[in-house]
């Protein structure tokens, strides 16, 4: 066989606080707004992509959990990635006559979500951010993240944020080539390590609009959308990053609660109105509501995307009181032995039935049936290497369906 270079990389899921929707260049994949996210640990939620690249490919290929993604392989989001990192390998190799030109050779990408894909859990925004670190890795590029965020802004406009831990935001810019529409990092994860968030997946099936369709619905129908791109997020995304900085939860969360309503409320008030809440997700919202006056202050905020799933912060010395509640209602559902022992467990249910919880607040106990399973995490780096190799020699994936 030919000469082959490979690389492989893990990337992280976001969730924003602050919603990037709407496009103002469908093309270039620019946004109306600027938006600002949480990178969650990849510990919990991760996509890892492995690359390789080989003088006798014949054909750009991609698999995706274990199966040839011909539509995605074919699409122009990701012939696009590629063309722009191909370009950036290209003039590397025009300066240096050293090099072996790679950049005109195919590349077979493996990809693997450790988490649901297509369910609401920003699989997009991990994938693409996987796939424009580990081709950049594997053509030797030199380019920051920062200068890599252009490229996977592409492939999904939420994917350039992945590319850094912590808490990020994506400038909007203001340039029609979009060469100043990027992501930076607001502060390390090192900043505000006690940032903890719980999933909540409510049981729903494939979300009916695409966020690439729903947003730019919006855009041409509401009304009140131009009030959000024009007043409302500006003001908002500096009162967000000073909010991290300062490490105010409580204005955090004022925040990132406004912003989700907000943005469903464009959803609402595009024509034909667009639905991502259900009763379920609406039933956690009078819920944190609750717990945040049971406590006479706010010690978590929930936060949709375009789907049912909720994703709640919260700060871990707030743990033992949110669980409290959380824990008691969801216990049924999946995922809580994995971060807490029957000890931890126990002293949740007892605070619940000790401060009679249930009497006292008209808590409704059947929001549990709408959920599946629940998500326990926290805020987690960027990026990183990995030795877990998904193509084997051949260029094929090692792990098949
Ligand atoms: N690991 C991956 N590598 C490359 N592309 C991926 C990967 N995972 C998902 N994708 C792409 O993203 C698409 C799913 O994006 P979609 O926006 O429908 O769902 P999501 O990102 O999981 O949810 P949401 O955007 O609502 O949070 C897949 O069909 C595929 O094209
Ligand atoms: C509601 C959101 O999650 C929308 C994400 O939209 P995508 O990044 O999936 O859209 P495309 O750029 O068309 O791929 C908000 C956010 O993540 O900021």
């Amino acid at each position: 066989m030919s000469e082959t270079y490979t690389a492989s990389i893990t990337a992280p899921v976001n969730i924003a606080t602050l919603k990037y929707w709407g496009k103002r260049d469908t093309s270039l994949n620019l946004p109306t707004n600027s938006s600002i996210s949480v990178t969650l640990d990849q510990s919990d939620l991760k996509t890892t992509t492995s690359a390789m690249t080989c003088s006798s490919f014949t054909k750009d290929r991609l698999w995706l959990n274990g199966e040839e993604d011909l539509q995605l392989s074919e699409s122009k989001r990701l012939t696009q990635v590629l063309a722009n990192l191909r370009l950036k390998r290209k003039e590397k190799e025009a300066k240096d006559a050293s090099l072996t030109k790679i950049s005109s050779w195919f590349i077979h990408i493996v990809s693997i979500n450790n988490f649901p894909t297509a369910a609401g859990l920003a699989s997009s925004a991990a994938g693409f951010a996987a796939l424009v670190a580990c081709v950049a890795k594997l053509l030797q590029l030199d380019d920051d993240m920062t200068e890599l965020s252009k490229i996977a802004r592409q492939g999904s406009g939420s994917a350039c944020r992945s590319l850094f831990g912590g808490f990020v935001a994506w400038e909007m810019g203001e340039k029609s080539d979009g060469s100043d529409s990027k992501a930076v990092e607001v502060a390390p994860l090192e900043h505000w390590p006690q940032m903890k968030a719980c999933v909540l997946v409510a049981c729903a099936d494939k979300k009916d609009v695409s966020s690439t369709s729903g947003m730019q619905l919006t855009v041409k129908t509401s009304d009140l959308f131009q009030k959000r791109i024009t007043e409302v997020v500006p003001e908002r995304f500096e009162q967000m990053k000073k909010s991290i900085m300062d490490r105010d939860f409580e204005l955090f969360a004022e925040l990132t609660m406004k912003d989700s309503n907000s943005f469903h409320a464009t959803c609402l008030d595009s024509y034909p109105p667009i639905f991502y809440m259900n009763d379920t997700s609406r039933k956690v919202v009078r819920l944190v509501h609750t717990i945040n006056a049971f406590y006479g202050r706010t010690i978590v905020a929930y936060t949709f995307d375009a789907g049912p799933n909720a994703v709640l912060y919260y700060l871990e010395e707030n743990e033992e009181k949110l669980m409290s509640f959380i824990y008691a209602m969801f216990k049924d559902l999946s995922g809580w032995e994995s971060k807490y022992n029957g000890e931890q467990l126990s002293k949740f249910l007892k605070n619940f039935e000790e401060q009679k919880l249930l009497d006292t607040l008209s808590l409704d106990m059947d929001i549990v049936k709408g959920c599946s399973r629940v998500i326990l995490t926290r805020v987690g780096p960027g990026p990183l290497d990995t030795d877990d190799v998904l193509i084997n020699q051949e260029g094929l994936p090692k792990f098949t369906k």
